[in-house]
């Protein structure tokens, strides 16, 4: 790599050696998938594991590992352990990074102390702690080449998410919708740690880096104005608004964009928080290297159901009329998949993926906002019943995957219903601001999760697999027609991606909330996966561990869950014995 060229410039070229897995998501585009084929429809059933390494932890494991060359690197949850292991030499440890702790982070950590992986760039592995840490590290070495502070769990901050490396930039997001967080997301210089920008979900346009005459709106298609954001609060209370950052990040390197989604406004109570609330809940579309937004989006307008807006945006091109449009794809939480062209935020199609949700009949053709049924509004001391999804979604943080070849999604779902009763809350800095009782259960047919194959421009599924819980971890699609993923009892899964059929499974040691990831190696394909159960999904197995969360509401929901599997973190590679492999 020469050093002139930026480090995504190194990426875009990295990216496109199948052997490697070289970001968290695989690809800028989020696509998760894989050219690599050795593992097929028609040998899959012959998985095996080829190796396997306790990650000495015993939290929700959300991540996946990178792999580099010979080299694979991945962190654990809390305490964020960050392992580079020597893929020539089978697991050995080459070195492994131990980060300072901050007792005062656990606490304040809504959703168990999860964390979604590091990233690569420039020789260096950026990674996200709890604690608010960033921390660059030499790739060879694990030495620390700088740290910067950028979430404080004193206010309520902590950091679960994925880096991503654009341009010159590492960019995080931030976690604390439920303490009256406001949201930010920071890019700081790959070399020096130095930040370059921020830009917050809500406030003056200036602190959202919203330009009022250059912003468009997507739903409007015009510009969004001065005060874009404050004329939706009442006073002064977008400072505590929520709108974190903690998903995924997507890069389109053609028209220089960047795209993530705002949470939830805080707090849940929408009584207190009267108006639109913006920019919660919004898809952001951003230059990378200023931070200008050039378009928002806004979902779910005036939250009354905790609809966190910030699940992964997928990059494709779709046919809209028989124009090729470069589109996103994104599985909000509030239940509606949405295609939007990614170059201006106008909508291209809009449809439910889940057919039980209730809290909206459509989308206003006009405005493109949602039409709210009136009976499933929330509001404060009142008990309202039957509202689908629940707070945790139709789709939470599992990340989608998208195949090239059936030109479908595949997607990890939840599948729940609640009520929701809000009540007045108080604000104090690094104290839950929630404000509202959740109580879960499993949607229409008894059931909590499914992973679908699903086409977002017609809102139909091709086929779908039912679970007992939630399907918390993400996808991974390949060449060789073959998907995987797990579930939170602890099934690892190889499909067949035309007909949803299981091909392979194995119980892996603990439920699954990890993203599978696959990379070649010595002519071998392998398939790598973090077992260990955790998240909001598994929460009522953390509670005890977990001193003073924020009392989110998974009351009772997945008390069987301890029936089928226990806590304890373990890093799982399979591949196909070595004869199948060759003949192939
Ligand atoms: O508003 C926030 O800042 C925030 C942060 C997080 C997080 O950092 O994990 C979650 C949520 N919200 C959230 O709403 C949610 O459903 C959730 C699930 C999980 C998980 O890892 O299982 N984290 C989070
Ligand atoms: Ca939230």
């Amino acid at each position: 790599q020469s050093s002139s060229a930026s480090a995504s410039e190194s990426l875009l070229t990295m990216q496109k050696n199948a052997n490697d897995w070289v970001m968290p998501t695989g690809t800028y585009n989020n696509w998760r998938y894989s050219t690599l084929k050795q593992i097929d429809t028609s040998n899959a059933k012959d998985l095996q594991v080829a190796w396997s390494m306790s990650t000495g932890t015993d939290r929700g494991l959300e991540g996946q590992p990178i792999v580099i060359g010979n080299m694979m690197y991945y962190q654990t949850s809390y305490p964020n352990y960050v392992y580079a292991i020597d893929l020539n030499h089978t697991g050995r440890i080459a070195w492994k990074f131990e980060p300072p702790r901050d007792s005062n982070a656990p606490p304040v950590a809504c959703c168990d102390v999860v964390n979604r992986g590091p990233a690569y760039g420039d020789g260096m592995i950026f990674v996200d702690a709890l604690d608010g840490m960033v921390y660059a590290l030499d790739a060879k070495t694990g030495k620390v080449v700088w740290k910067a502070k950028n979430a404080h769990p004193t206010k309520g901050q902590t950091m679960t998410g994925a880096p991503m490396v654009v341009k010159d930039n590492v960019i995080v997001g931030v976690s604390g919708g439920e303490y009256g967080v406001r949201g930010y997301i920071t890019a700081y210089n790959v070399k020096t740690g130095k930040r370059v920008w921020r830009a917050y979900s809500e406030g003056p346009n200036k602190d959202m880096l919203i330009s009022a005459s250059h912003t468009i709106n997507g739903a409007t298609g015009k510009p969004v104005g001065p005060h874009s954001s404050l004329k939706t609060w009442k006073g002064n209370e977008w400072k505590i608004g929520g709108g974190t950052t903690w998903g995924w990040f997507s890069y389109d390197p053609k028209l220089n964009l960047m795209y993530y989604g705002s949470g939830n406004p805080g707090t849940w109570n929408p009584t207190q928080r009267p108006g639109k609330n913006r920019w919660s809940m919004t898809i952001f579309a951003r230059n990378p290297e200023t931070g200008a937004a050039k378009w928002v989006y806004q979902m779910t307008p005036h939250d009354g159901w905790d609809y966190d807006g910030v699940n992964e945006m997928v990059l494709v091109n779709v046919d809209d009329h028989g124009k090729t449009v470069p589109a996103l794809v994104h599985f909000d939480r509030n239940g509606f998949s949405y295609v939007m062209n990614r170059e201006t935020g106008a909508p291209i199609a809009i449809h439910k993926y889940d057919k039980s949700v209730n809290w909206a009949t459509g989308i206003n053709p006009k405005t493109h906002e949602p039409i709210v049924d009136p009976a499933k509004m929330t509001t404060a001391n009142k008990n309202v019943k039957d509202i689908c999804p629940a707070s945790q979604g139709d789709k939470d943080e599992q990340p989608v995957s998208y195949d090239p070849t059936t030109k479908l999604f595949y997607a990890p779902l939840n599948h729940l219903c609640m009520s929701y009763q809000a009540f007045n809350v108080k604000y104090k800095a690094g104290f839950p601001f929630v404000g509202a009782i959740v109580n879960m259960v499993p949607g229409p047919g008894g059931y909590r999760g499914r992973f679908i194959a699903y086409d977002p421009m017609t809102g139909k599924a091709t086929w779908s697999i039912h679970s007992m819980f939630q399907d918390w971890g993400g996808a991974l699609t390949t060449a060789g027609g073959v998907g995987f993923y797990g579930t939170l009892k602890g099934m690892f899964r190889a499909v067949d991606l035309k007909t949803g059929k299981i091909l392979y499974q194995f119980k892996t040691p603990s439920g699954i909330i990890g993203n599978p990831m696959t990379y070649m190696h010595d002519g071998k394909q392998y398939v790598a996966i973090l077992s260990g159960v955790g998240g909001w999904a598994a929460i009522g197995m953390t509670n005890h561990l977990h001193k003073s969360s924020a009392g989110l509401g998974a009351v009772g929901l997945n008390a069987t869950l301890t029936d089928y599997t226990n806590l304890g973190g373990t890093l799982m590679v399979f591949a196909l014995p070595s004869k199948v492999a060759s003949a192939h």
